[in-house]
């Protein structure tokens, strides 16, 4: 299933300005839908909307709708609900970086939790009740077992993963209190890369804290050299496993989970997970990325990062039998787009640094 099947709704997409939102957005337009941004550019900028339109071409372009707003703002909702029918809602604007939610918790809750509370809201105003929301495989906490399987209990271990446990079960009592809901809860695991056009890709603020990112910015010379938190972990190499997903297999997923909304009226409130199945180390992933790149990335062995688990990787069965998706790309598909869209851009959507790093 995907972006090869044409469809006529009309989706609203919080945060399609964002990272994991302007890859998907681009696979909602090839697959036929009319796309709403909300976004209030916390943590992205115009020029990303414009590189997606650029992307899909004038065309397409037409069926793009973007708005300036902010989903704590309920005025800034209810403007654009009165404006536009929508069949479904793909919901990714939050707040994302956990260091800076053990710094800010408020941020956070205000944040993720007003935003999205106000938008089930509006959502039931208009009675508009089908939802997509980005969950994340930090509600699995430091799992002991793998791989993580769907209905294994859920834990936080910081406030931005509790703003995804309490959101989940949010969304789980709406649903099950109105019956006509019907929402999906996709709980991505690592993702990264970039569009194969090296158009967009993934530009955060600041010092990155996520791995690739940082890789790909000692690779373009912005940073010296790679902190690799552990290496004393219980692993073939001595560093932490993850399963790293492409962030263009992972718009596919959404694009997997809509039209399930669509084609399952009582679907309810149900997790899937999105992620490949397959861990791989700290120390595998830098190597991928140099052969990727022909860069050598220097790094330096640290301590553990607190808070990591050694080792997270998704049970895909769920979302294989029911989604009918599964994860198509590898880490050296990654490493490639990753470089591509990193040699392209350096500076991310920056044309040139505006400050020293
Ligand atoms: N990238 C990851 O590693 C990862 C992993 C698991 C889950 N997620 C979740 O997926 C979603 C998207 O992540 P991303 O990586 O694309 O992040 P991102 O920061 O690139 O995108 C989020 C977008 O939401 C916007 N936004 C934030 N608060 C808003 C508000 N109140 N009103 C309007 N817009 C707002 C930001 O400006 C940004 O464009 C987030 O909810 C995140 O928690 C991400
Ligand atoms: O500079 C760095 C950055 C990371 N790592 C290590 O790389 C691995 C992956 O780290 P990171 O990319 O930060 O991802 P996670 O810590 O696994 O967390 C990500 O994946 C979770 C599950 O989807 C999300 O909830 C989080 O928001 C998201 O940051 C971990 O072992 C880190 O210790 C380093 O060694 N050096």
């Amino acid at each position: 299933m995907g972006s090869s099947e044409k469809s006529q709704e009309t989706i609203l997409v919080t945060g399609g300005a964002g990272f994991i939102g302007t890859h998907t957005v681009v696979q909602l337009l090839h697959g036929g839908f009319r796309v709403s941004i909300i976004d209030n550019f916390d943590n992205s900028c115009m020029e990303a909307i414009e590189r997606v339109k650029q992307l899909v071409g004038p065309e397409l372009s037409k069926k793009l709708d973007f708005n300036l707003g902010d989903l704590r703002k309920r005025e800034d909702l209810e403007k654009l609900f009165s404006k536009t029918k929508f069949d479904a809602v793909i919901h990714f604007a939050g707040l994302k970086a956990v260091g800076e939610s053990v710094a800010n918790p408020r941020r956070y809750f205000d944040n993720n939790l007003i935003g999205t509370i106000n938008l089930y809201e509006i959502m039931a105003k208009h009675n508009c009740k089908k939802m997509v929301f980005s969950s994340s495989a930090t509600v699995y906490g430091q799992p002991e077992k793998i791989p993580c399987v769907e209905d294994f209990e859920l834990k936080a271990m910081n406030p931005y993963g509790r703003t995804k446990l309490f959101l989940e079960e949010i969304a789980r009592d709406i649903q099950k209190a109105e019956p006509d809901w019907s929402i999906i809860l996709l709980r991505y695991f690592n993702p990264v890369s970039a569009h194969e056009s090296g158009k967009i890709g993934e530009d955060p603020r600041g010092i990155p804290n996520n791995l690739m990112p940082y890789i790909q910015q000692v690779a373009v010379g912005r940073l010296p050299e790679l902190n690799v938190y552990g290496h004393d972990y219980p692993t073939k190499d001595g560093s932490a496993i993850r399963d790293y997903i492409h962030v263009m297999d992972l718009a596919d997923g959404h694009i997997a989970a809509l039209r399930k909304l669509f084609s399952t009226p009582d679907i309810g409130c149900v997790a899937y997970n999105l992620g490949t199945g397959c861990g791989t180390s700290v120390l595998e992933m830098v190597a991928a990325f140099e052969k990727a790149s022909g860069k050598k990335i220097p790094i330096k062995l640290c301590p553990r990062r607190p808070g990591d688990a050694t080792a997270v990787y998704a049970s895909t069965e769920k979302a294989k039998k029911e989604l009918g998706w599964k994860a198509k790309y590898g880490v050296a598909e990654m490493c490639r787009d990753q470089w591509k869209w990193a040699s392209n851009n350096p500076w991310g959507y920056q044309s040139k640094p505006q400050s020293k790093p």
